[in-house]
């Protein structure tokens, strides 16, 4: 049985995953948390899957490089760089990074980036997130991961697009920007809005989290796959057949 070692365990998310790692058909490994030297977990692991914090993502993928272990990466917030060191890992080890595991946004994303392809400049396109008051990162890495979809589908990506959350006298809307705006509260699992708006008409696609559950079933599953994968780095749709 596949062994699988979480980063982040006694957070939410890694509560969650240990809840699921049996149902799913793998067994666990055991964790880490930020008293603990990732090493001897990445030895141990036959996959890790990472739901920590940023700060703490470059130890951990270095552990799993230096293990040679596959690492299924949860955590959000990370920097260009971070993706960059990434890139450098998969060159070595299997990775898979998202801001979201669960198969309702992965199918989202799809939806998103047709929708963006076939309507024109014209319709405006903003992401919309709503989570729960100990969210430290904005926007959510699902947000980034809806925008980037939304700017593949106009042929670019999303950092030449990306307008984020307006205050003041900003002006009018730019034609074919993507906006990106973040409430916080309470104990929101997860909202999600993609809206694409015109003269006149307006379409959503929406996303809702009712329970971390979908989210951990979908890390587990990723990590299950990519146990088996050669190096590089591969995403949900990879996972899901999407
Ligand atoms: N991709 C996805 O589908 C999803 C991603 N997420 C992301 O997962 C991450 C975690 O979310 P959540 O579980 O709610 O957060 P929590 O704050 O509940 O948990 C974070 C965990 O990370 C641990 N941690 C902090 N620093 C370190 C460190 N240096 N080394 C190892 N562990 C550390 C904490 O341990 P300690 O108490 O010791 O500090 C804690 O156990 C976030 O980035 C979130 O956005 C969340 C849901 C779904
Ligand atoms: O921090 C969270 O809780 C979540 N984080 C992920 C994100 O940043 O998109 C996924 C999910 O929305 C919950």
């Amino acid at each position: 049985m596949t062994a699988i070692g979480i980063y982040g365990s006694a957070g939410r998310m890694g509560r969650a995953i240990a809840d699921l790692i049996e149902v799913e058909g793998a067994t666990l490994a055991g964790g880490a948390d930020s008293r603990d030297d990732p090493l001897p977990l990445a030895r141990a692991a036959d996959v890790l899957v990472d739901f920590s914090t940023a700060g703490a993502l470059d130890a951990h993928l270095a552990a799993a490089r230096t293990a040679g272990t596959a690492i299924v990466i949860g955590t959000t917030g990370l920097s260009a760089q971070q993706h960059a060191a990434i890139d450098a890992a998969a060159a070595e080890i299997a990775v898979l990074q998202t801001g979201n595991t669960s198969l309702g946004v992965t199918l989202l994303s799809i939806l998103v980036r047709e929708a963006a392809a076939r309507l024109g400049a014209d319709w405006d396109i903003e992401v919309l997130e709503m989570h729960h008051r100990h969210k430290v990162d904005a926007p959510s890495g699902t947000a980034l991961l809806l925008g980037e979809a939304a700017a593949a589908g106009r042929g670019t990506s999303l950092s030449e697009l990306r307008v984020d959350g307006r205050a003041g006298l900003v002006g009018a809307r730019t034609e074919g920007t993507i906006g990106m705006a973040s409430l916080r509260g309470g104990s929101v699992v997860g909202d999600h809005s993609v809206i694409f708006a015109s003269e006149g008409e307006r379409i959503e696609l929406n996303h809702r989290a009712d329970a971390r559950s979908i989210f951990a079933k979908g890390a587990v599953r990723a990590a299950l796959w990519l146990a088996g994968q050669a190096p590089g780095r591969y995403r949900m749709g990879d996972v899901l057949g999407l």
